[in-house]
């Protein structure tokens, strides 16, 4: 900042206006040789400032007039490493005086009435108007449907790569001896203006004026400065002390405007805020609230919404003076390798332009003009906040001037580098998002535009959309170095040239339409609800009770509508009637019914929150009030006394009360408990694990029965195929009276008929008799197999037969087989059985 050191301790305290954002680094001398203007020829806001009617503190004016020019040799140009400047960070927020950024301002929109901060023809300062102001421009902007595009090159000490044509229209193209090859024909670029040199008044006039008189006349509009970084576009915006930018020339040039328009008055406000790695911050926020609650965009397509965002209304060019100096203070620059200063982030000042024709009467002859509502608050950011009365609607428009951080290459500095990546990309979507609309609006496409792939991008989309007037300059540095940078510049230039604009004009509709149009709406909803209300009863048997309950929430929100815009309308009609009526609510047009449903939406349900916050109020008013001692309030103080006395007794004893309680049982309760659950938990743990054997030992029960459950079904199936075999071999009737023939190996003996079955019973009953008997076993009959094996044992024919080696009849020998060695160890009591009933039973 060029200020000299011995004002360093007042400019904490109080801003200087307009301080420049860099040292200047242009010399007198170097000005004169390269044909700049003198500055003292210049009429700037210095000049002017004198005669500004807002007083000015006199340490202020001693800034203004001892401010030192800064001593500078020559225009920056190419990156230049070796003197960079030993500033590296960003300035941290907040660290400024709390005198610089009041917490609360004053002129914060929301502690405002709207009615009282109108400026017109007679309140503007005189000081704070151009008288610059001619008729051509005001004639021209409201023509254009295309953006209007210049090309600022700044000036250089270097040999610049550039050539211009002065001829219209104005064209520029590269030295031929700079082009890649020499078979190249440069491209001529051509746009509405180029622009060169120091001097920003020429640059104001060509880029701005006419854009700043159709955001006054109605029209959105925007003005952006794009290009590489230190090329200077915040010069041409902000620019310094002796060459203001765009932007205070704009606000002189609107209090002009103001001054010129006797039949309208105004109301206007102002918001600053920046876009620093993709992060909306505001920067008229007291820092720390901007930081931890960044501005959020919402709405849908063409409805932006910036919220939180401070406005503050501005009614002389002090008060915008303020404003930006505290806006400019939360800006984050940094040094980089190219600039000293360079801005990190993209920032918007934006002037919102609320007008309305003056009435008759008691509005006319300076009085302040329109009723003042005590404790009115505007409802919504955004929203407008001048009230359209008597038929007279309230023009709203949007001025906003943004400075784009510029485009880089890589920096040394990784902090740097960073941001570089969030500043490129947001600025390769705008270009994507330009390209995409030239290129539909060039060839009458629809193709997806991607808006919402960068903040900045997503906040000018109803400006690029077609809404607005659009004034692009581009700066440029014309030194061979920079020569890519320069061209990219120039072809987004060239594209952004080609995108179709369609600006309209927003009013408010007055009050008369408004009561037209809520007649409207409550005639239909009317309707919608008689029909609902015929259906109801056949939808009651066809919907479940949640739909019916939805149903019933549908026309009770119908009916609700309904109340409030007859309400709306009755409060219309009285309005007029009841002009001196301070405390009824003023106007239907409070609402703005031309929001977007989302918003309305947003409406409702803060309006719905505040009703609810207050019911809760009153509900523990109300219990504070019954809670009260019964006294009149006309008590006399004795009594009041006497109430308070006996309250702090009550109290005292139940203090005591409640300390008797932890005395006497609290802690004895306490004490027994412990030695209780002390002596028991070692019992309760043993029973515990008892229990648990017991469990484990019923389950190898439960799984043993199982086991002998399914022996027995094998046995039993056993027995059945045996006995059916003996029946069987009886059937054969082999033993009825015929000779027996000797038996033999080749030869087995045959059982007499009837002789196999008296053998199984008879050892049946041997078996009985030599046994113990079994009582899980069931009773066998007669006619039953004569085994009974033990459940482990084998299939008595599989293992008996299959053992056979000899079956020769001799006496010496056994009928039936004795087990072979093999099976020697598994001896069973079954088979002993049947060797006995064999040797009995053998047939003679
Ligand atoms: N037309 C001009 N005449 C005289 N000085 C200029 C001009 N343009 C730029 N400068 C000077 O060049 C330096 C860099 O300019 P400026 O900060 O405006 O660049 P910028 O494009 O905003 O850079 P960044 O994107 O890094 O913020 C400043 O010191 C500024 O005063």
């Amino acid at each position: 900042m060029a200020t000299s050191n011995s004002n360093s301790t007042s400019r904490l305290t109080r801003p200087v206006p307009y301080t420049p954002k860099r040292p200047h680094s242009v010399s007198t001398e170097d000005l004169t040789s390269t044909g700049r203007i003198p500055r003292s020829t210049t009429p700037s806001l210095l000049s002017s400032a004198k005669k500004f009617k807002a007083a000015l503190s006199t340490e202020s004016r001693s800034r203004f007039t001892a401010k030192p020019r800064s001593g500078l040799t020559s225009v920056p140009g190419s990156p230049t490493k070796d003197v960079r400047p030993k500033t590296p960070t960003t300035p941290k927020r907040g660290s400024e005086s709390p005198l610089l950024f009041p917490q609360i301002s004053e002129m914060d929109v929301s502690r405002i009435d709207p009615e009282e901060a109108l400026v017109d023809f007679q309140t503007v300062e005189p000081g704070d108007i151009s008288g610059e102001l001619d008729e051509a421009a005001l004639a021209d902007y409201g023509k254009e449907d295309k953006v209007l595009v210049s090309i600022r090159i700044r000036p250089t000490n270097a040999t610049t790569a550039w050539q211009t044509t002065d001829t219209i229209p104005k064209s520029m193209k590269l030295d031929s001896q700079y082009c890649k090859t020499t078979t190249t024909t440069p491209q001529d670029f051509r746009f509405d203006e180029i622009l060169t040199g120091s001097d920003n008044k020429p640059v104001y006039n060509a880029v701005a004026r006419s854009h700043v008189c159709a955001a006054m006349d109605g029209y959105n509009a925007i003005i952006f400065a794009y290009g590489q970084t230190a090329s200077g576009k915040t010069f041409t915006l902000t620019g310094d002390e002796d060459q203001p930018g765009i932007i205070p020339r704009a606000m002189k040039d609107i209090f002009a405007y103001i001054r010129r328009t006797p039949t309208r008055e105004y109301l206007l406000r102002c918001s600053y805020l920046e876009i620093y790695n993709e992060t909306i911050h505001d920067l008229l926020a007291p820092p720390s609230s901007s930081v931890s609650q960044p501005v959020q965009i919402q709405g849908t397509g063409n409805n932006v919404i910036l919220t939180p965002l401070r406005e503050e209304v501005v009614t002389s060019l002090k008060s915008v003076r303020e404003v930006l100096q505290r806006g400019e203070g939360n800006r984050r620059t940094a040094s980089t390798d190219w600039n000293e200063r360079s801005s990190r982030s993209h920032s918007v000042f934006r002037v919102v332009i609320e007008s309305r024709e003056r009435g008759s009467g008691t509005d006319e002859g300076g009085t302040p003009s329109g009723r003042t509502t005590p404790g009115f608050r505007p409802p919504t950011p955004g929203g407008p906040r001048l009230q359209a009365r008597g038929g007279r609607s309230v023009q709203t428009s949007v001025l906003s001037l943004i400075d784009l951080a510029g485009s880089e290459k890589a920096t040394s500095d990784k902090e740097r580098t960073r941001e570089g990546k969030y500043i490129n990309t947001s600025l390769l979507t705008l270009g994507t998002v330009i390209g995409t609309l030239a290129e539909n609006s060039a060839r009458n496409k629809h193709d997806h535009v991607p808006f919402r792939n960068s903040k900045l991008t997503r906040m000018l989309q109803p400006s690029l959309s077609g809404n607005a007037r659009i004034s692009v300059i581009c700066t440029i540095n014309p030194d061979t170095g920079a020569i890519a940078e320069s061209t990219s510049t120039l072809l987004f230039a060239q594209r952004i040239k080609k995108v179709q604009l369609n600006a309209q004009k927003k009013e408010v509709v007055d009050t008369e339409a408004l009561l037209e149009r809520y007649r409207k709406e409550i005639e239909e909803l009317r309707k919608r609800l008689s029909e609902k209300e015929a259906e109801a009863p056949a939808l009651k048997r066809r919907l479940s009770a949640r739909e019916q309950l939805d149903e019933s929430r549908a026309m009770s929100d119908l009916n609700s509508r309904i109340r409030q815009l007859t309400k709306l309308i009755l409060t219309s009609q009285t309005v007029d009637e009841n002009k001196d009526n301070e405390s009824r609510p003023a106007s239907p047009s409070k609402v703005d019914f031309d929001m977007s449903p989302y918003q309305l939406q947003q409406e409702l349900l803060s309006a719905r929150r505040q009703i609810d916050t207050q019911a809760t109020q009153i509900l523990s008013l109300e219990a504070a009030l019954l809670a009260r001692p019964q006294l009149p309030p006309d008590a006399p103080e004795s009594e009041k006394d006497k109430a308070l006395n006996e309250q702090t007794k009550t109290i005292r004893e139940l203090e005591i009360v409640v300390r008797g309680y932890e005395e006497n049982l609290g802690e004895p309760l306490r004490a027994v408990r412990e030695d209780v659950e002390r002596e028991w938990i070692a019992k309760l743990e043993k029973e515990k694990r008892s229990r648990e054997e017991k469990e484990a030992w019923a389950d190898a029960l439960v799984k043993q029965l199982e086991k002998e459950k399914k022996t027995r079904m094998k046995l039993e199936d056993e027995r059945q195929a045996l006995a059916a075999f003996v029946r069987k071999f009886d059937a054969l009737g082999l033993s009825t009276g015929l000779p027996m023939a000797v038996p033999s190996k080749l030869n087995p003996p045959m059982p007499t008929p009837g002789g196999a079955a008296a053998v199984f019973a008879q050892r049946q009953r041997s078996r009985l008799q030599s046994m113990d008997p079994d009582p899980t076993m069931s009773p066998v009959a007669e006619t039953d197999s004569p085994m009974r094996l033990p459940a482990v044992e084998p299939s008595l024919l599989e293992e008996e037969w299959d053992a056979v080696d000899d079956v020769s009849f001799g006496d010496d020998k056994p009928f039936f087989p004795i087990p072979t060695k093999s099976r020697k160890g598994s001896h069973s009591p079954v088979r002993s059985i049947l060797a006995r009933g064999q040797k009995e039973n053998m047939p003679v």
